[in-house]
């Protein structure tokens, strides 16, 4: 039986979404799954990660791993991975997404609504920072980062309240710890979230037992635009960027909004188009068009984060 050695993070989080895609592989093409772990910058620093330099700490020492050979196949977070080519790799598969939205967890059961004046939210994330300030301006929005557990245990020390992808708990079996799943039209996920991008060395994506069968291409054509939209922004603006894409039938639907970072101004945009043969390049047109007219209306000079100010 082929053995196919599959890389992954030693969190929690990562651990899990590899166990997926190995039962999903499994499945799909019947082989033989050996884990291998592989330690990020992202997993050993331990500043804040728009302290962090630059985009990807979480991806390359996986994409190290597999350029070297030593796994066949990686899973990442697609909202992890930064959108420019990777040399020698490709994005074999991308699983059907799963909730994209954002959650806040909050004590005592409350609301983005019912938060009292003032609460303490936690979030490292320049995006949810901007967009919980937009609607709720008198919060004390307080940088945190780390794991999962790390984060939902300040609800109880020193925090009202913080902002995790409902994607990150759902998958950790802690969605009973969100109070308040947030309407995208509120709080714009970002570009990739939900989603697992499945990458292994260019020349073996059709030899690997069963990893084509795992693409969802309706998943596929939603994050081929947020990311597209995402990477003809960051030419010219640094603002904090949220995206949804969502395959409606044969139409994909995009939301996009950039904002300043304290909140105190906000642009967005909507765009859908009818998909053809060719959706995936309908989808990267899509997202480029909404990242040309952003960038018209002024979205570059909404107040930048800086360089390293990403998710
Ligand atoms: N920024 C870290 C990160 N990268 C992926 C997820 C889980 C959600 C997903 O897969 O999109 C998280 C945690 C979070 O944002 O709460």
């Amino acid at each position: 039986m082929t053995t196919v050695r599959i890389g992954t993070r030693a969190s929690a989080l990562a651990t899990t979404q590899t166990g997926h895609v190995a039962d999903a592989l499994t499945a799909a093409g019947g082989a033989q799954i050996e884990t291998v772990h592989v330690r990020t910058d992202g997993d050993r620093l331990r500043g804040s990660l728009t302290q962090l330099g630059g985009t990807g700490v979480f991806v390359t020492a996986l994409r190290d791993a597999l350029l070297e050979g030593r796994c066949d196949v990686a899973v990442h977070s697609l909202k992890d991975l930064p959108t420019g080519a990777a040399p020698g790799l490709v994005t074999a598969a991308v699983p059907e997404r799963v909730d994209p939205r954002d959650a806040l967890c909050a004590r005592d059961d409350h609301t983005l609504e019912t938060l009292p004046q003032g609460s303490r939210v936690g979030t490292g994330s320049p995006r949810r920072k901007a967009q919980l300030l937009a609607v709720r301006p008198d919060l004390d929005v307080v940088d945190i980062r780390g794991n999962v557990g790390t984060r939902l245990a300040r609800i109880t020390a020193d925090l009202d309240a913080v902002v995790l992808a409902a994607a990150g708990l759902a998958r950790l079996d802690m969605l009973d710890a969100a109070t308040d799943l947030l309407d995208p039209a509120v709080m714009l996920p970002a570009a990739g979230q939900g989603a697992l991008a499945v990458e292994c060395r260019a020349d073996e994506q059709h030899v690997i037992p069963g990893l084509t069968a795992l693409d969802h291409l309706p998943t596929r054509v939603a994050v081929a635009a947020e990311r597209a939209l995402l990477e003809h922004l960051e030419a010219g603006c640094a603002a904090p960027v949220g995206a949804l894409g969502l395959v409606d039938g044969a139409v994909l639907r995009l939301d996009v909004v950039v904002a300043a970072l304290d909140g105190s101004r906000v642009l967005r945009d909507h765009r859908e188009v009818a998909l053809g043969p060719d959706p995936v390049a309908q989808a990267v047109a899509l997202g480029r068009d909404a990242a040309a007219d952003l960038l018209a209306q002024g979205a570059a000079a909404l107040a930048p984060v800086g360089p390293a100010g990403r998710e």
